[in-house]
């Protein structure tokens, strides 16, 4: 092993193996490059062990009872009898190895890459610093690029009170062993919705507190209404225009006092799950050494392949185009194309168009948006026309039946005559929403999508519905 002060040199350095870092590290060691990916945690990120994987095996085994509830009003009689432990254990065994990224690691050095455990930082331009796990300090130079892939960890807001007590972020809840039997969800972002519906369905009385007036701020506002409706009919209590002001925790219970600002109120649960944003790695980074000034404030300045400074990239959340693993990779396949092309003559693979982004959230019904919402489409000066159609009036919805709340709204650039956003709220939202992203993602007119034909009885005929509505 190298001494702290005789840097190694190689090719590559990515910092952070969120799965964009850990696909363009493998992609690179498997072309021939010498590659160093440094991990603090886990080979392959938040998605894999504590975010979109285990959440959707939460949320799947709830949508298969509340699937099993609608049975009365469709085809007879059904006794659900929810277990938590049964998830718990797909989740360990199935969904995570355990906690354990042998398998993803492995993936890694089989393709040639070496993986160095630990914390590192820049210490210069092409330099970055390793604190190892074994105690240890290891630097390396990298020749052609390093690529940041730092992304998020929980965001936990002070609050007198609160860090002593056993709280729960999203990467103890998706460990719990069991459903509490009851959890105040703080926060309305999509964390917090997927987990309460999810909680819910195994019998855990949640009330959500919202600093705001509405779920999911980032969306069209027809989609807070109708998610807060579903959920309250799901026996949700949604508390909004709260300011959590202290925590106890004793006796096995949590203890939270708020204040709207007229007065105050408390509330007891068995876990309190802090859902309230994320907080950038980026910070830790060191991007001062890199000669990056950069005030946490909003995304740090990148050119179209990513790039902080020539041969510096940075993917994933921490890139600030949306906090998704399709981000992350989306962003490291652009940064694998372009180092591949600058230092191994390979075909250019483009630069990153974020005018189609897409955005799926996993409740029931799903949630799926690309591109921009109405207001977003007014603000940037768009002559917009809207369309919005309920599922519940489609053929396919009305047969559906329970379980059928939904609608799609299409936002319209009328000059040009393309969608520039969409939202498809349904059941099967999120796959309803792939022709939508396509129409956004490829400006095609509308015109084109209302000379289309549209299979009967499908959820995605009332796209065009939608787009009759158009106004
Ligand atoms: C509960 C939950 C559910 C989610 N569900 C979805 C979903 O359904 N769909 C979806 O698209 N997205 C979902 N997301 C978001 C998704 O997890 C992230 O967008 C995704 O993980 C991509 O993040 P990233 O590439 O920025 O890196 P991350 O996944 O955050 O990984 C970054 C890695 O870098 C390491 N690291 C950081 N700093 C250093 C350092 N200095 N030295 C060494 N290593 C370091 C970290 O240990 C980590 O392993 C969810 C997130 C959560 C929390
Ligand atoms: N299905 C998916 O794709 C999926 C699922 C979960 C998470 N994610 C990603 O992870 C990101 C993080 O999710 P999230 O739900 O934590 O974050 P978020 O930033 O979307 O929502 C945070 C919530 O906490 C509230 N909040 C923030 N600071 C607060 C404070 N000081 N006091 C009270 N309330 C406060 C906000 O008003 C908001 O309701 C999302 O933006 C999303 O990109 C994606």
């Amino acid at each position: 092993m190298a001494s702290k002060n005789k840097p190694e040199t190689v090719d590559v350095v990515v910092l952070g193996m969120g799965p964009g870092g850990e696909s363009v590290a493998g992609e690179l060691a498997a072309a021939g490059l010498s590659v160093v990916g440094v991990e603090a945690r886990l080979v392959g990120g938040e998605c894999p062990y504590y975010g979109c994987i285990p959440s959707k095996m939460m949320i799947r085994a709830g949508n298969v009872m509340a699937e099993a509830l609608r049975i009365p009003d469709l085809a007879g009689t059904v006794e659900v009898a929810p277990d938590f432990t049964q998830v718990a254990r797909r989740i360990r065994t199935e969904g995570t190895d355990n906690w354990d990224d042998t398998v993803a690691a492995e993936r890694f050095t089989a393709k040639g890459g070496v993986l160095v455990r630990g914390t590192g930082r820049l210490t210069g331009p092409r330099e970055v610093t390793v604190s190892t796990h074994d105690g240890g300090h290891r630097t390396f130079r990298a020749r052609l690029a390093i690529v940041l892939n730092p992304g998020t960890n929980p965001a936990v807001p002070e609050v007198p009170g609160l860090a002593g007590t056993p709280f729960w972020t999203n990467r103890e809840a998706v460990q719990a062993a069991d459903a509490p039997a009851s959890m105040v969800v703080w926060g309305g972002g999509p964390i917090a919705v997927e987990l309460a519906q999810a909680f819910t369905r195994f019998g855990t009385k949640v009330t959500m507190v919202l600093r705001g007036s509405r779920l999911l701020t980032r969306e069209e506002p027809e989609t807070s209404e109708l998610l807060a409706s579903v959920l309250r009919n799901e026996g949700v209590k949604i508390l909004t225009n709260k300011a959590l002001t202290s925590v106890t925790h004793a006796q096995g219970r949590f203890q939270l006092s708020f204040s709207d600002g007229i007065s105050p109120s408390s509330l007891r649960a068995e876990q309190l799950l802090v859902a309230t944003g994320r907080a950038q790695a980026l910070a830790e980074v060191g991007l001062s050494a890199a000669e990056i000034s950069w005030d946490l404030k909003g995304a740090p300045a990148l050119d179209q392949y990513l790039q902080l400074a020539n041969g510096l990239y940075l993917i994933g959340d921490a890139a600030g185009a949306g906090a998704f693993t399709h981000m992350s990779m989306y962003q490291g396949n652009i940064v694998a194309g372009h180092i591949l092309a600058r230092h191994l003559e390979q075909a250019d693979r483009g630069t990153a168009d974020n005018h189609a982004v897409p955005r799926v959230t996993f409740t029931d019904p799903e949630i799926g948006v690309v591109g921009l919402t109405e207001s977003q489409a007014r603000d940037a000066g768009l002559s917009v026309r809207v369309g919005l159609t309920k599922v519940s009036e489609s053929a396919r919805g009305w047969i559906h039946g329970a379980g059928n709340d939904g609608f799609i709204k299409v936002i319209e650039d009328a000059d040009a005559g393309v969608l520039v956003g969409a939202t498809s709220v349904g059941p099967m939202g999120g796959e309803v929403l792939s022709m939508l992203t396509l129409a956004v993602h490829a400006r095609i007119p509308v015109s084109t999508l209302e000379s289309m034909i549209y299979a009967y009885p499908t959820f995605h005929r009332a796209i065009p519905e939608a787009l009759k509505n158009l106004h």
